[in-house]
């Protein structure tokens, strides 16, 4: 298990102090994919920065395995492996075999071990063919999933990935999840950041939401859907819809006490959506009719966690990035 426990990172400069973890208390635990959410400057990447022990904490206290960073780095080095996306951590002069190479003995695995694993790792992200071609001639692509291979190298007990996904192409990136979703089911501890929700709601068992620094919540993807107060919402698309289809609308809703949102297409139609946490398909579909309109479309939405994140922010009072 990876524990922090008040964890607080100041950035100072002459002219201004940025706090930007305030005291965070957060719980890794192997076997399981651990999500850490927030707009943009939440303070993610600084945390994740101080778990892979690049960043000194200006206080609290992190334990790998309960192991203390500052003092045994080496031992918590060899456990834990950091994968950033926005970021080139490979060697654009050397081979992509190479970097394996280099980066697994700085990981001081055995040369008998560490052979095959190359081998396997670069089968993995798709890379055998241009192993030996330098990386300074591979795209953005084959370098992001080159760093996915050494983020790999180690066979960390804890994987950190920050945006491991950006700018990969959806087959690759759809691959990688699957890889994540592996590891975590093996007993790797995976702390995962990503802009992409839909992500974190396919891997993350646990999510932490954090702003400004600060702990927001915490719960399961299902739980803080639950907690936003995000309903199921139904969209009914009409044609031939007078005022009294709108009329009809607004007064379930009323009934209901849905929230509603009436707009008209390009093309004249009415577009309903009505967000209730019962079912509201029905009577929606009838009060339309009932009403004279033609339905030509009905869909139902279930919240995703990106609604659930939008409701949490506005409510902690963040302006959305
Ligand atoms: N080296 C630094 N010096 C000064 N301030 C910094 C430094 N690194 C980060 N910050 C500040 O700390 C805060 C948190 O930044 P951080 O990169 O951890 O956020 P984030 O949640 O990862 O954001 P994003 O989603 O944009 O990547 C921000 O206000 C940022 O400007």
């Amino acid at each position: 298990m990876i524990r922090t426990v008040g964890l607080r990172k100041e950035f100072r400069t002459r002219r201004a102090t940025t706090t930007a973890v305030a005291g965070l208390t957060l719980e890794i635990p192997r076997g399981r994919v651990t999500g850490l959410l927030g707009l943009n400057g939440a303070g993610k990447t600084t945390t994740i920065k101080i778990l892979a022990t690049l960043l000194r904490p200006t206080a609290g206290t992190v334990l790998v395995d309960d192991l203390d960073p500052l003092r045994d780095a080496g031992a918590v080095r060899r456990r834990i492996n950091l994968i950033a996306g926005g970021e080139r951590m490979v060697y654009a002069r050397m081979t992509g075999r190479e970097n394996l190479w280099y980066f697994g003995r700085l990981y001081d695995v055995p040369g008998a071990v560490l052979r095959p694993r190359v081998a396997e790792l670069l089968e993995l992200v798709g890379l055998s063919a241009a192993a030996d071609t330098r990386v300074e001639r591979y795209s953005r692509g084959m370098t992001q999933r080159l760093s996915i291979a050494r983020g790999l190298i180690n066979d960390p007990a804890y994987l950190l990935l920050d945006e491991p996904t950006l700018g990969l192409d959806a087959p690759i990136a759809r691959d990688l999840r699957r890889v994540v979703a592996r590891l975590a089911a093996e007993g790797t501890g995976v702390l995962l950041t990503s802009h992409y929700l839909a992500e974190v709601e396919e891997l993350c068992q646990h999510v932490y939401v954090i702003a400004g620094g600060h702990h927001l919540t915490a719960g399961s993807p299902a739980e803080l859907t639950a907690r936003a107060g995000c309903h199921r919402s139904v969209r009914v698309t009409v044609t031939g819809a007078g005022p009294e289809v709108a009329a009809a609308v607004e007064s379930l809703a009323a009934d209901l006490g849905a929230a509603a949102v009436l707009d008209r297409a390009a093309d004249g139609s009415l577009v309903a959506s009505l967000s209730h946490p019962g079912e509201i398909a029905g009577p929606l579909a009838m009060a339309v009719v009932g009403a004279g309109g033609t339905l030509a479309g009905l869909e139902v939405a279930e919240p995703t966690l990106e609604d659930a994140i939008l409701a949490l922010n506005d409510r902690a009072g963040m302006v959305s990035a």
